[in-house]
């Protein structure tokens, strides 16, 4: 599934009303009479609504609520921050005037009698916020913020239409003052603000609606979200041997960090590698030997704990030599000249590799590195945390989380690299193509889990297309998180749990491929 920015759905819902041929106000009936079905389903119990509309396009969905709302017997305050019809939209003053002509009554509230909404507030069950939609450049001045924060306080159920009123459209960043919703019911698309921190939180269960726009004109966005739709899941054939399904060669650790370069190798069995071999320094090697069981180990020479400098000929060696079909690389590496000098060599090799951790922090202290990994002529996936990115390009951490896509796209760009930029979302950027995943939880902001990632990507590159490898891997790393949550909390939830959940959530997702269905409503949940 796409996710747009405010120009996207404009050109979208602009060639639709004029191209395709569907008017204005039948997308906008759309948009309204759902919101109010979803609304009525939600809060079925509920009596007292107020509806508070702003003089634009959003402001005419939230009438068209109203309308639904009190047609369906529920008692029903309309209002509308404008201080005169003249001020409305078209669409909007035209439903208006079909509320009011089936009997529906609004007052329009400015500076002088906010007071009146404030009143009928404190009576509401539910209020419908249809102030701001996407047309919305924060951040909001005037009376209109004193409405926003009157809302809030009132701390009452919000609907929010389109996205909760006082949110960019296009980002996760906030600004000023904007509503928190419990729902959010969005429209053809989910946009930025809806999966992006911080702005997603204020968001609640965001809703997509089908509203009849017409898709093919946003053939040129390849903005997505990953969905069980759009990724693939490997396959295992009857007739076939480990061998079938890759070997996967872990490269990592060091005296202190043998945990990580022993998940990754977990993680990497347990997403179907035929046969995984960690190759560590040799001074870890009793305690990798004694917690890796299903998994081959290669202890090369290492001093002080970490790769030596004689390692590097000695792992030249194996990988000539072995059956290895991908590098997973990086992993409690740490640094040094020789774990330097190792990444130098591994960017040579005719292998698809994945890149974490020190690995990465290795590769930005080489020079030229960018055309190094340019000139590779096999799938190459990096997978930067922000830190990580920040020391890759030398960009501020908060640049990076702020602009996750862009920056993402450019370092793939400049690589010609797969690149997985994780932060509280994991943006994934290869040619002109980007795929965010929606899965994961605060509970995976521990460490470890990114190692599992990494593991779990090495496996995958030898039963998929490389970019399918990672769109699949990502989603299952954050599903295995949202279902090990389910169990274990937030709190506790470890590294290790989440190698210990992807069975379930292959289980899970081949689920979800096999129903998919189309339907009207959406919930982003369910994705
Ligand atoms: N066919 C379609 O297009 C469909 C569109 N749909 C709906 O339309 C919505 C988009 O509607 P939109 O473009 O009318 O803009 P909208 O979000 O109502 O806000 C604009 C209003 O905000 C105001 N304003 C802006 N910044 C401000 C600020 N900082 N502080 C204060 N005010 C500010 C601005 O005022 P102005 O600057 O124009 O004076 C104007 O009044 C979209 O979200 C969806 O709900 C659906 O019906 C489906 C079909
Ligand atoms: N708040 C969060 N919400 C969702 N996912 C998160 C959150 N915090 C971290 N993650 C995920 O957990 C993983 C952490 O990876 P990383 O930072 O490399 O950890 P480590 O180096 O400890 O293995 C990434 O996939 C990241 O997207
Ligand atoms: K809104």
């Amino acid at each position: 599934m796409k996710v747009l920015k405010a120009k996207e759905m404009a050109f979208a819902d602009e060639n639709t009303i004029n191209l395709t041929g569907i008017p204005s106000l039948v997308l906008m009936e759309n948009a309204g009479r759902t919101t109010a079905q979803i609304t009525l389903d939600k809060y079925k119990d509920k009596e007292n609504f107020v509806v508070v509309a702003g003089s634009g396009n959003n402001g005419g969905d939230a009438l068209v609520v109203a309308r639904y709302l009190f047609k369906a017997g529920k008692k029903v305050k309309t209002y509308i921050l404008s201080s005169s019809r003249q001020k409305l939209s078209q669409d909007n003053l035209k439903n208006l005037e079909i509320y009011e002509n089936i009997g529906g009554e609004v007052l329009f509230i400015t500076e002088k009698n906010l007071r009146k909404l404030q009143f009928a507030l404190k009576n509401a069950d539910v209020i419908i916020d249809g102030i701001f939609g996407t047309g919305f450049k924060p951040p909001v001045k005037g009376y209109r913020e004193k409405v926003i924060k009157i809302i809030n306080n009132s701390k009452k159920p919000v609907v929010s239409v389109d996205i909760p009123s006082g949110l960019f459209s296009d980002s996760g960043q906030i600004e000023g003052e904007f509503i928190k919703a419990d729902i959010t019911i969005t429209f053809a698309y989910p946009k930025l603000c809806h999966i992006l921190y911080p702005a997603s939180e204020y968001c609640g269960e965001v809703f997509v609606v089908d509203i009849s726009i017409d898709e093919h004109y946003l053939q040129e966005i390849k903005r997505y979200i990953l969905t069980p739709k759009n990724i693939l899941l490997p396959k295992r054939k009857k007739n076939s041997h480990k061998y079938t399904y890759g070997h996967n060669l872990v490269i990592g650790g060091s005296v202190g960090k043998s945990g990580a370069v022993i998940m990754a190798s977990k993680a990497s069995t347990k997403a179907g590698a035929g046969l995984t071999t960690a190759l560590i320094p040799q001074e870890i090697n009793q305690v990798v030997e004694s917690n890796l069981i299903e998994e081959m180990s290669i202890p090369v020479s290492s001093k002080d704990g970490l790769f030596s400098k004689k390692a590097l000929g000695e792992i030249k060696n194996i990988i000539k030599k072995g059956k290895f079909s991908s590098i997973t690389i990086g992993m409690g590496m740490s640094i040094n000249d020789s774990t330097l000098s190792i990444i130098e060599y591994i960017l040579k090799v005719k292998k698809p590799i994945v890149i974490d951790a020190d690995g990465l922090n290795n590769l930005a202290l080489i020079d030229n590195f960018k055309n190094f990994l340019k000139k590779r002529k096999y799938p190459t996936i990096l997978t930067p945390h922000v830190g990580e990115m920040s020391r890759l390009t030398g960009l501020e951490t908060s640049y990076i989380n702020n602009n996750l896509e862009e920056v993402a796209k450019e370092f793939s760009k400049d690589t010609e690299s797969i690149v997985v930029l994780k932060s509280s979302r994991v943006v994934i950027a290869y040619k002109d193509e980007v795929f965010y995943s929606i899965k994961g939880n605060e509970g995976m902001a521990t460490a470890g889990t990114g190692d599992v990632l990494a593991g779990i990507l090495g496996a995958l590159v030898n039963r998929l297309e490389p970019l399918e490898a990672v769109k699949t891997g990502v989603y299952l790393h954050g599903f295995s998180g949202d279902l090990a949550v389910k169990d274990l909390g937030v709190e506790s939830l470890k590294a290790t749990d989440l190698i210990d959940y992807l069975p379930k959530a292959y289980f899970e997702l081949e689920k979800k491929k096999n129903n998919l269905s189309y339907s009207l409503v959406k919930s982003l949940k369910s994705y």
